[in-house]
């Protein structure tokens, strides 16, 4: 199947976590197999963060921040963890968050939450966090949910917080502005179409960059950062 038309919003989630089960707690896993891209991946978001958390025209506090779609918690091991006095992780997949408390280490005690919940019914506390990392993951979101999603991200955030997305792009020439990919369940937007399920939402784009030095064959992955 090519296309989403007629496809059950319970298939399309239920597919998507029978598919991570079958995953590695590893980050090769987490990365498709690429966890080459790891390192170049968590330094072009720690530049990309930088001038709002540290810096004359940072306003950002570095209280809190919340992993969202975490998996074993990649993201917050290398970038999170390291610039943060508290995270919380947020995962569909429960073996990831069991392996996550290994993997972080020593980080494991910055950790409050390992919540265990598809990111469509995460509502986070309001005002809770300065940012709202979330990475590879919004691809399996519905269209509806991604927009309430959004919505309730911008409640969840602390006075100056951030919600920050890094996700594949597919080129705007794409039909429908989404391609389908039957075999994780997920769908890759055109830049333009996350762009307008942003607007939507009420947020705005404060500031967006792509990723350099990824390997050739991937998508193009876009930084964002949302108010
Ligand atoms: C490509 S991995 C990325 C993991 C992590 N963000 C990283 O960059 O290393 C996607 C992760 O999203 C999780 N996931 C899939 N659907 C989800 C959903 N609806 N809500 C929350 N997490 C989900 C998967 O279990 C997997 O851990």
């Amino acid at each position: 199947m090519s296309s989403m038309d007629n496809y059950p919003d319970t298939q399309f989630y239920g597919d998507a976590e029978s598919y991570w089960k079958e995953i590695p707690a590893t980050v090769d896993g987490m990365l498709g197999g690429y966890s080459k891209v790891d390192k170049v991946d968590i330094k072009g978001s720690k530049k990309f963060l930088q001038e709002f958390i540290s810096g004359p025209n940072a306003k950002t506090k570095t209280r809190r921040a919340v992993d969202c779609g975490a998996g074993i918690g990649r993201v917050s091991h290398g970038l999170l963890c390291p610039l943060f006095s508290r995270v919380d992780l947020v995962e569909v997949c429960q073996k990831f968050l069991d392996q996550a408390k290994t993997y972080l280490g020593s980080s494991a005690k910055k950790v409050d939450r390992y919540i265990c919940c598809g990111l469509q019914d995460f509502t986070p506390d309001p005002g809770r966090y300065d940012v709202i990392w979330v990475q590879w993951v919004l691809g399996h979101l519905t269209h509806k949910d991604l927009v309430a999603f959004f919505q309730r991200c911008r409640a969840g955030l602390a006075e100056n917080g951030i919600v920050v997305v890094k996700e594949n792009v597919a080129d705007d020439s794409c039909s429908d502005g989404v391609i389908f990919d039957q075999s994780d369940s997920s769908v890759t937007r055109s830049h333009r179409y996350l762009k307008q399920i942003i607007e939507e939402s009420g947020m705005r784009i404060v500031k967006e960059e792509s990723q350099k030095d990824l390997p050739k064959e991937l998508f193009k992955v876009q930084m964002m950062v949302l108010q």
